[in-house]
């Protein structure tokens, strides 16, 4: 990225959470995003299984799901590199008290968003998210946004993803570059 007469090394930006309900595509934004501005994806999923030698489902089935909140926590907080990454963070990570401002303390944080239907539709066709392995998974979409909405409008600035990917990407790409030249302009200050 370009700042002036510098040109600013992928692993020197700040890192770029990406935040949201299951299925507002945090995960497939954020390894275009990676690519697009020379940085590491991760995923905060993948790395728990990772770390943890175990699948989200058989976490949330062993342990609970409160054990995956604190394993969640940790990670934001010991587990990945501080500069240089965009960081795919699971639907329900900033979903605990004090965490949407944790995670906004590390980096630049942006909330993705999308109607019940549009979510339904795109979750339906994997089966790895065990809090939507229900009978009514729409149900269980409304009674979730309803509750987590007061965590995600905490966490950062909001940007629908109901439209085509590209777009999305588009708009992603240009809020993160803003907030990364904002942030080296006061910092020259
Ligand atoms: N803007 C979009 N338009 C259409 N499909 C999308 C869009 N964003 C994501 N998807 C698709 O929705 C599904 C869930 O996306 P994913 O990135 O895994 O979401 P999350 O990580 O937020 O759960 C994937 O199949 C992905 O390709
Ligand atoms: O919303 C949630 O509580 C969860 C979202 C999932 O990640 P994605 O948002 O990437 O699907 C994963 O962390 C786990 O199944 C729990
Ligand atoms: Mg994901």
């Amino acid at each position: 990225m370009k700042h002036g007469r510098v040109v600013l090394k992928g692993n020197s930006l700040p890192n770029l959470y990406l935040v949201g309900f299951m299925g507002t595509g945090k995960s497939s934004m954020g390894k275009r995003l990676a690519a697009r501005f020379n940085l590491r994806f991760i995923d905060s999923d993948e790395e728990i299984e990772k770390s943890s030698g175990m699948s989200i489902k058989d976490i949330f089935a062993k342990f609970g799901e409160e054990k995956f909140r604190e394993m969640e926590r940790d990670f934001i907080e010991n587990g990945h590199p501080k500069t240089g990454c965009v960081v795919s963070c699971g639907g329900g990570l900033v979903c605990r008290d004090g965490m949407p401002e944790l995670v906004k303390s590390k980096g630049v944080s942006i909330v993705l968003f999308a109607e019940p239907e549009v979510i339904f539709k795109r979750v339906s066709l994997s089966k790895t998210r065990p809090l939507l392995n229900v009978e009514n998974p729409m149900q269980r979409i409304c009674e979730l946004l309803d509750k987590r909405s007061k965590y995600y409008n905490r966490s950062g600035i909001c940007v629908s993803s109901s439209g085509n990917p590209n777009d999305v990407e588009e708009r992603l790409a240009r809020i993160y570059a803003g907030r990364v030249k904002n942030m080296l302009k006061r910092g020259q200050d």
